[in-house]
């Protein structure tokens, strides 16, 4: 679902990630460790061709599209349809003047998809009444599964999520991770997370990238990586877990 090769983003005249190798396949969850700066978020947003004003060179290939010579309406097609993006604060991105189940609608109707919204967000343990709702009137974890949800009604193949839990009390993370294992086993979802918890991480993720300044210090499967790191850096991120 997402196969990446040799790839490298520049603002400028500096690299600010450097990716040799990237593959996600159906049903399973990759995950890109590293502190704040590392270019985590670089690699994910550059996998939808969101990096603005990047110099952006290698292979990106997601749902079978090549996003770095689709056009702009190929790329407007894959987004959120195929491949979802779960941000940080996802309330941002929502009209705040609209009612969630009205943006459902108006987003199913926009890639011509028909589903059941209830269904999309029971899926992700909601509230049904949440589809009365408006974005400001929703805390963030929700706003998280309802971005999920959104995904799941497109029937997107990939999720892209950028630390999903950040913002969010334990409780709250426990459940969007939940959220996310199921998906993953019952759709065949295929998961790229980008996060700086590695307890996170070792819950869910199958294999590990860990970046450091722009560069990939380690990467191999999670059980391995966590348990037994070879790179200092990645003994020092665990070292910092609680
Ligand atoms: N639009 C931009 N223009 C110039 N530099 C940028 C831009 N976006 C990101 N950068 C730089 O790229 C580097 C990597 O940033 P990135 O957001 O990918 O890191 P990150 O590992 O995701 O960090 P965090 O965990 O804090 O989100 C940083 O030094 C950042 O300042």
């Amino acid at each position: 679902m997402i196969e990446v090769r040799d790839l490298e983003v520049r603002y400028g005249a500096r690299t600010v990630a450097r990716v040799p190798e990237l593959d996600v396949a159906a049903g399973e969850c990759v995950a890109i460790v590293g502190e704040s700066g590392s270019g985590k978020s670089t690699t994910l947003m550059s996998l939808l061709g969101l990096t603005e004003n990047a110099d952006v060179s290698g292979s990106i290939k997601v749902c079978g599209l090549d996003v770095r010579t689709a056009s702009p309406r190929e790329l407007r097609a894959i987004r959120g349809a195929r491949a979802a993006l779960v941000m940080q604060s996802p309330q941002a991105a929502l009209s705040p003047t609209t009612r969630l189940g009205t943006l459902m609608r108006r987003a199913l109707k926009l890639h011509g998809v028909t589903a059941d919204p209830v269904a999309a967000v029971k899926a992700v343990m909601l509230d049904p009444a949440i589809l009365r709702r408006y974005p400001h009137e929703i805390s963030g974890g929700q706003a998280q599964r309802f971005a999920i949800a959104l995904a799941i009604a497109l029937g997107a193949g990939v999720v892209l999520a950028d630390e999903p839990t950040s913002a969010l009390d334990v409780t709250v993370q426990a459940e969007v991770i939940t959220v996310l294992r199921r998906l993953q086993r019952e759709r065949d979802l295929a998961i790229l997370l980008v996060s700086h918890d590695l307890a996170l991480v070792s819950t869910i993720a199958d294999r590990v990238l860990v970046m450091k300044d722009g560069e990939v210090v380690e990467s191999g499967p999670a059980a391995r990586v966590l348990a037994d790191p070879s790179h200092p850096y990645t003994r020092d991120l665990l070292e910092a877990t609680p």
